[in-house]
């Protein structure tokens, strides 16, 4: 099943053309990992596949749902805003700043949303997050507040907590730029245990060895356009496009 499909998506910031006619699917259970030059679009793609930038141009559905209503490759216009709230429920988003409420404990970060917002069981939800905190390591800190973690703790509250909302897939954004090497590994395996449950994800990254180590599949953006995807061996490994191979070498 399709959890994700975006078809001949535009963006534009006034003049300049960032996103041109990009369509791409993401399956149940799939690792994908976005990589590109700074500016190529990347993490436009991921904010109008979040529905926290609007699209020009272009059709957006999840599991086969459409959140907008136009045909393809006309304007833009999304379904009601208490539909768009419902097709916010299908997916959690991890940024790279973690975005943590800093006068909540641990606990309560991850446990607000589904409690205020989903208005789920207290008890229940507790009892989940507790759970998420010991997946993610942190079950000792959950009566910390933000400022007493490191940044690696941080990030993992901060995926715990969308994990939290029961989200069919995650949208990860840089997740690891804010953050040393040595920490990078702990978001890795807490990544890869995720991948492991497939749990699908979707992940904007800077660090080529990260997308190879957790991607299933991996797409290459270059100014506004997906130059070329597939497996990590074969596009990061292996590339086929002269402007892919122009990156990676600059990077190595
Ligand atoms: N809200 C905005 N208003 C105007 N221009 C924007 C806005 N958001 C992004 N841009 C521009 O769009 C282009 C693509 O930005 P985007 O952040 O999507 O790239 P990126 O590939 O994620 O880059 P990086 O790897 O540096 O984060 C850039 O030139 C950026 O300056």
């Amino acid at each position: 099943m399709k959890l994700l499909e975006m078809k001949h998506v535009g963006k534009s910031f006034g003049e300049l053309e960032v996103l041109k006619d990009i369509s791409m699917e993401v399956e149940e259970g799939e690792v994908v990992a976005i990589i590109g030059p700074s500016g190529s679009g990347k993490s436009t793609l991921l904010r109008c596949a979040t529905l926290l930038e609007t699209m020009d141009k272009g059709v957006l559905k999840y599991c086969g749902e459409a959140a907008t209503d136009n045909a393809e490759r006309e304007a833009t216009h999304y379904v009601s805003r208490q539909q768009l709230a419902q097709l916010k429920n299908n997916f959690g988003l991890v940024f790279q700043n973690f975005n943590l409420f800093p006068h909540y404990s641990v606990l309560k970060n991850v446990t607000d949303a589904p409690i205020h917002v989903q208005k789920r069981d207290r008890d229940e939800v507790y009892k989940e997050a507790r759970e998420l905190l010991r997946k993610v390591g942190l079950a000792e800190k959950e009566n910390s507040y933000p400022g007493q973690l490191s940044g690696g703790q941080q990030q993992r509250v901060a995926i715990a907590r969308a994990l939290a909302m029961n989200p069919k897939m995650l949208f990860f954004d840089e997740p690891t730029s804010a953050l040393d090497p040595e920490i990078t590994a702990g978001i890795l395996k807490v990544l890869r245990e995720l991948a492991q449950e497939k749990m699908t994800m979707v992940i904007v990254t800077h660090e080529i060895a990260f997308a190879r180590k957790v991607a299933d599949r991996v797409i290459f953006m270059d100014s506004g356009v997906i130059v070329e995807q597939g497996k990590p061996e074969d596009v990061i490994d292996n590339p086929d496009n002269e402007r892919t191979k122009a990156f990676l070498q600059k990077l190595s």
